[in-house]
């Protein structure tokens, strides 16, 4: 066994020669690399540290993953679930080591939303007197939690929620109810069988009068015996794409009552003489939980797109198919230029995807630590904009580069063992759950519109478009790999875009038309809009990130190339809107397809040591084509061996039907 210390790959045998030349010949350190990605040595060795420790625990062994039916897979992840407990009461584990052991998993645990969505609803929403009191029962899982907030009948529309909490004056609680069919909640993760309690959202009523949709902890289940408690209905919702293992479920609720103090009263509160109150400012504050949860999402988007890239671009080095050179033998199917184009462009895309959620999770934490709790509220809409934005944009992205990357390995993308199936399964959750992306995309837009109209007016922009009052000229695009150049060109697209926009807004207008129709009509333009603008932001925000970096020149030379490919290829994808914009002619787009080409040969020999970079472990991928080994076909070979189906040489099928058919066919 070679130790390979510069991996968190420990034990790894005999490598793959192609995959081992590949290594030898790039240009930089890959773990210099992955250095600058996770944020220096500490950061990278405690993460190294914790992987390795959870999978050296066969508990956490995924490898027979796919062959697991619905049932195994809930079992093997309720006890992964219990087992990280069981480490930060062994090992003093904190949130910490418990958010970098639930990435390496994929979140595919059965108290996933208890973690992600539960307890930081509390967190955020909850007096410190109830977190006091819930928290510790959270911590120990005395409490399982889910957030229950989709319904049957509605799930973008928050304002149309059925679900009523009264107001019972004289027990002092609420009266929780479900109006059948279509107010049944309805997809909560974890809600079927796993959890004890959950965070419902419900129109708070008082006195007969609505006060909005506000949050409520409601017990579904005894605590001992986990059997539903008198007026609670739930299960789990049927079948759905995804190898996942979450059992999002439904509740209905008759006649529930919950103490008065289980509304979570942060912000707003019922006295026990029934009046309401709220904190001034805070109308939004019960949204807060999705900000959050869409900002993390990015970083979510970001590790589907770089383990997708890692799978496909070493099974490209190893595999080797078809004639290249005649009569040589056959080429690694790397080599082949429209392979590179399918991987390089989104090895580049993945790099950018990292810089974009460490603005993201960056900018989430400077509003939310630095001026949320101190009361301030400025940035809540330029956060509420950009989470929802970049949500839609970062996972509409990766889930192309997921498929890209699954049909670029032919036939093997195709099975389970890939790996790459159930990340596109998995994943293809995250451009739904948490704002369906173009509902998300018309937020964005939202904001943008009104910014435009502010720019307009000489009035003053949010931070991260002030891209609408520089001044431009067009077309100064002469050298294709000028960053300065570049982001000049995506920021006359983008102001182009919204200008579209909002010109065609303000003559449905014109026309008489309500603002509501259109919007409705222009909707189209205005997802382009915000496309646009978020296409500009991410190569850009890749660009800055980049050119600031005080990192060693073979990194900073390879990073470079990535940022330029990025953006290259953002230009290529929506040549027509570039066009269109006049941010570039058709002369210069025809420089932009021969640079791209020619940066694809200058990292195709780095494509592994870059994808080797992201440092994922064989059981994060968890795919017999990208082990870091390379040896995929005596991987392939072995689980195929072990597949359920091989167990026995003759299916009892056979005797059970073709027998009994054949025998009576021969009377
Ligand atoms: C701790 C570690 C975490 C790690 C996480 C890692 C992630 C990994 C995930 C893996 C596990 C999987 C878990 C899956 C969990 C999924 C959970 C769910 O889906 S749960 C279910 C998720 N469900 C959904 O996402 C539902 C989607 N729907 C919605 O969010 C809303 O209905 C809406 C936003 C579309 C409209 O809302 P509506 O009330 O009709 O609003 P109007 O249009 O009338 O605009 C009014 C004004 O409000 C403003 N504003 C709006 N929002 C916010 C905000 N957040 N803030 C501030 N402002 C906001 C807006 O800008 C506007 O301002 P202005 O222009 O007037 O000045
Ligand atoms: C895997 C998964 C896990 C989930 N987990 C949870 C959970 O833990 N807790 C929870 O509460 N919920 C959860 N959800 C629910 C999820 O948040 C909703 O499904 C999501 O918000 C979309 O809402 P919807 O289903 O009502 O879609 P709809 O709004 O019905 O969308 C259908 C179509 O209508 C379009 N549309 C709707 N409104 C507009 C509009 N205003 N403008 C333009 N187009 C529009 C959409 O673009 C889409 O094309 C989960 C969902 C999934 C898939």
């Amino acid at each position: 066994m070679a130790l390979v210390e510069s991996s968190i790959n420990l034990e790894v045998g005999k490598v793959n020669p192609d995959l081992q030349k590949e290594r030898d010949g790039a240009s930089f350190n890959p773990n210099d690399m992955t250095l600058v990605l996770l944020g220096g040595p500490k950061r990278a060795q405690h993460r190294r540290e914790v992987v390795r420790q959870l999978f050296s625990d066969p508990v956490f062994n995924q490898e027979m993953r796919y062959s697991q039916s619905k049932t195994e897979r809930y079992d093997q992840a309720m006890h992964q679930s219990i087992r990280l407990a069981e480490y930060m009461i062994e090992k003093g584990w904190t949130d910490k080591e418990m958010q970098t052991a639930a990435v390496a998993l994929h979140y595919d645990l059965a108290t996933a939303v208890h973690a992600v969505m539960f307890v930081p609803t509390i967190l955020r929403l909850a007096t410190p007197e109830q977190q006091a009191e819930w928290l510790p029962q959270a911590a120990s899982f005395k409490m399982i939690g889910t957030y229950a907030q989709t319904e049957l009948g509605h799930g973008t529309n928050l304002k149309a929620l059925e679900t009523t909490a009264t107001y019972d004056r004289s027990s002092e609680c609420f009266i929780m109810n479900t109006p059948l069919p279509s107010g049944m909640k309805w997809w909560p993760g974890g809600l079927g069988k796993s959890t004890t309690h959950a965070l419902v959202t419900a129109n708070l009523i008082v006195d007969g009068q609505s006060h909005g949709f506000q949050v409520f902890l409601v017990q579904l289940r005894d605590v001992e015996t986990f059997e539903e408690l008198p007026g609670i209905e739930v299960g789990d919702i049927g079948p759905r794409i995804s190898v996942s293992v979450t059992d999002n479920g439904y509740l209905i609720m008759r006649n529930v009552k919950i103490p008065r103090n289980n509304m979570l009263s942060k912000y707003c509160t019922v006295t026990s003489e029934g009046k309401f109150l709220r904190q001034e400012g805070t109308a939004k504050s019960n949204y807060g939980t999705m900000m959050m949860v869409r900002a993390s999402i990015v970083d979510l988007a970001f590790q589907n797109t770089s383990q997708a890239v890692t799978i496909a671009t070493r099974y490209g080095a190893v595999r080797r198919q078809s004639e290249l050179k005649p009569g040589a033998k056959e080429p690694q199917i790397i080599d082949f230029v429209t392979q590179q184009y399918k991987l390089i462009p989104n090895i580049a895309l993945a790099y950018g995807l990292h810089f974009t959620k460490e603005y993201m999770l960056s900018y989430y934490h400077q509003v939310f630590e630095e001026e949320i709790q101190k009361g301030v509220y400025d940035s809540v809409p330029e956060l509420h904009s950009q989470s929802c934005g970049l949500k839609a944009y970062c996972t509409d992205l990766s889930m192309d580069t997921v498929e890209v990357c699954r049909r670029s390995c032919g036939g093997h993308g195709f099975m389970m063992a890939s790996g790459l199936c159930s990340l596109l399964m998995d994943g293809l959750g995250s451009v739904t759950y948490e704002g369906e992306n173009t509902v998300l995309y018309l937020q964005t837009a939202r904001f943008l519109m009104k910014n435009y109209a502010a720019a307009m007016q000489g009035g003053r922009t949010a931070r991260s478009l002030a891209f609408l009052t520089a001044n431009h000229p067009t077309c100064e695009l002469l050298d294709v790999f000028n960053l300065p150049q570049l982001q000049a060109v995506f920021d006359v697209r983008a102001k182009f875009m919204l200008e579209c926009g909002a010109v065609r807004m303000s003559e449905s207008l014109k026309n008489g038309r309500q603002q509501y129709e259109a919007w409705n009509e222009n909707s189209v333009e205005l997802v382009r809009a915000s496309k646009a603008y978020l296409d500009s932001f991410t190569a850009v925000n890749f660009m800055k990130r980049v050119s600031t970096l005080d990192i060693k020149p073979e990194l900073k030379d390879v990073l470079m190339k990535l940022c330029r490919l990025h953006a290259l290829h953002r230009i290529v994808s929506s040549a027509e809107e570039f066009l269109q914009s006049m941010a570039i002619n058709t002369k210069q787009l025809e420089d932009i397809r021969s640079a791209e080409i020619k940066l694809l040969a200058s990292l195709r020999p780095d494509a592994v040591a870059l994808v080797d970079s992201f440092d994922y472990h064989d059981q994060t991928l968890n795919s017999a084509l990208g082990r870091y080994d390379g040896n995929v076909y005596e991987k392939m070979y072995d689980l195929t061996k072990r597949n359920p189906m091989n167990e026995q040489s003759v299916h009892p099928a056979i005797h059970k039907y073709l027998k009994p058919f054949q025998a009576k066919a021969r009377l």
